[in-house]
């Protein structure tokens, strides 16, 4: 079978990509929520005219926050494919995993509120 171009294989992997992201989006309840926020925010944003500056800190902040969810879906559906019984050290993967994105989400918070509180009060 003749070897398939550098270009064809790695198109073929974005649109892989593509669905990975779609499938989060369609089916994972957290990811929902997080995109919902990230609509508000990015309203908030055209409504209290934010710079350049602060719109690529909340743009960073949103696409941290998303992938670090995304990045522990995967680990979460992977721990009950390696492992669909009681494990405690399966807990613990999820639990660090869960953590990340909490450690992101807290920093994320942390930018918006520099962001916009000056702007509210
Ligand atoms: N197989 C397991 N063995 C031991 N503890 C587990 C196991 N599965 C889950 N847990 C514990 O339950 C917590 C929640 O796990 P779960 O996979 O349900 O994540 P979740 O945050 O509820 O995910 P979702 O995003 O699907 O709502 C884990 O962080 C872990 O502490």
């Amino acid at each position: 079978m003749p070897k398939e171009s550098f270009l064809k294989n790695r198109i073929r992997s974005v649109g892989y990509a593509f669905k990975g992201m779609f499938l989060l989006l369609w089916t994972e309840s957290s990811i929902k929520i997080q995109f919902v926020i990230a609509l508000v925010v990015t309203a908030a944003g055209f409504y209290f005219e934010i710079s350049s500056t602060e719109w690529a800190l909340q743009l960073i902040a949103i696409g941290m926050v998303m992938g670090t969810e995304g990045v522990n879906t995967a680990i979460e559906k992977l721990s009950d494919y390696v492992q669909p019984n009681e494990d405690p050290k399966i807990g613990l993967i999820k639990d660090i995993s869960a953590g990340a994105v909490m450690i992101v989400s807290i920093i994320s918070s942390i930018v918006g509120l520099i962001i916009y509180v000056p702007k509210i009060i």
